[in-house]
């Protein structure tokens, strides 16, 4: 392979919100077993990959748009630790193409960029997202360069390797299930699945097809939180809830709002350990109260994850999608009075449901 010009692969890792979390059982491996719900949101951050003939992985990271205007909306300096990524070997991305050229056999290397958007240690799954899209633009990039690697790299072998990335990681490869898993094209068109009920660390994945997009206003306050830390801190629970609810309430929307809908067993331990968080779901609470204009009955709010990202459900009595379109200017103003309203910085965004696993741009 000659190093000039070389193809290059790009897609947008979307991010996820937690809409549902119940901690059902402590493992002798240190993990927690889960009955979680979870839907991609377009909140992305850039990924894109070339091949290069000599060996070695070259990662560039930058924030987009830029490292000064992420910190400026979240109040910190630009040098300010939350917004290190790794650009070494324990960035996912990083693993992941270990862990691709190990399968494949593929000895020459990789030039990555990577922009980020999707703040890290907020609970939303950037850096898993990251790795599911590095498996899958690794995977279509060496299928094309190699016909015998589609033997190698189908899409159960991609699903083992999401494993071993992180318990998120396998999500973000979408409705693996639904596509024809030895077929490199599927891998390049993306897949329907965006909202998933997953048990087990969250590696056993079922996927729903959405019956309409659903919108959401998520704040990330200045806070990044380590996992492992907020689950030492979290309880079993001897009563739990299902995730199958939180599931129906998403795929028929009109019979539920005014129920207790979205959960999460973690956003106790979380708040204990920052509270800004519990301030920043109180203040989406009650900014989400009056707006009876856009048909909200009750405020849905939660924290995503592991924290510290919050969000509210901007959509539960199942608004179609033209009256969405009209409500959105109405959501991007009161966005800004959240802003204005909350301690300190944050990022704060409308976003809507997306595939996990978006569509791979070849140029
Ligand atoms: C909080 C969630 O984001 C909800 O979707 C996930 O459960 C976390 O997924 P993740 O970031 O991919 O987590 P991993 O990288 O697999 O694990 C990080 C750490 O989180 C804890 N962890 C994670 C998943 C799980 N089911 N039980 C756990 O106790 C473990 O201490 C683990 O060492
Ligand atoms: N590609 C990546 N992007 C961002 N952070 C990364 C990446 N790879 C590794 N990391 C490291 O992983 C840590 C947490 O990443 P991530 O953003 O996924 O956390 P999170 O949002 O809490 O995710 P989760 O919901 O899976 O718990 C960061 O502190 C960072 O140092």
């Amino acid at each position: 392979m000659s190093d000039s010009p070389r193809t290059q692969y790009r897609t947008s890792p979307p991010a996820k919100l937690n809409l549902f979390l119940e901690i059902l059982g402590r493992r002798d491996d240190g993990f927690h077993e889960l009955d979680t719900v979870m839907v991609a949101i377009d909140w992305r951050d850039e990924l894109q990959l070339e091949m290069t003939a000599t060996p070695g992985i070259s990662l560039a990271v930058q924030w987009l748009p830029s490292r000064s205007e992420v910190a400026s909306d979240l109040g910190v300096e630009p040098d300010d630790p939350l917004l290190d990524v790794p650009t070494d070997g324990s960035n996912l991305v990083h693993r992941a193409l270990e862990l691709i050229n190990d399968a494949a056999g593929y000895s020459g290397g990789w030039l990555v960029r990577l922009g980020k958007r999707i703040p890290s240690g907020a609970g939303m799954g950037g850096a898993s997202s990251d790795a599911a899209a590095t498996l899958r633009l690794a995977a279509a990039a060496l299928a094309s360069e190699d016909d015998g690697c589609l033997a190698t790299l189908t899409g159960d072998r991609l699903v083992e390797l999401a494993e071993q990335l992180g318990s998120d990681v396998p999500f973000f490869l979408g409705d693996v299930q639904s596509v024809e898993p030895t077929v490199a094209n599927d891998l390049l068109r993306g897949n329907p699945g965006t909202l998933a009920r997953a048990l087990g660390r969250g590696e056993r994945l079922t996927f729903y097809d959405l019956p309409h997009p659903h919108r959401f206003g998520v704040v990330y306050p200045a806070i990044a939180l380590s996992t492992a830390q907020v689950y030492r801190h979290a309880s079993v629970t001897e009563q739990p809830r299902s995730g199958l609810d939180a599931v129906n309430a998403f795929l028929r929307p009109h019979d539920n709002t005014d129920t207790e809908i979205l959960y999460n067993a973690l956003t106790r331990p979380a708040c204990g350990l920052s509270p800004p968080i519990g301030e920043a779901i109180q203040c989406l609470r009650e900014l989400g109260q009056p707006n009876a204009s856009l048909g909200r009955h009750r405020s849905h709010c939660q924290m995503t994850g592991s924290g510290s990202a919050c969000f509210i459900w901007l959509t539960p009595d199942g608004e179609s999608i033209q009256e969405q379109r009209q409500s959105n200017d109405v959501n991007e103003a009161w966005l800004a009075t959240i802003r204005e309203r909350l301690p300190g910085g944050a990022l704060v965004q409308t976003v809507a449901t997306c595939p996990a696993a978006p569509e791979i741009h070849i140029a």
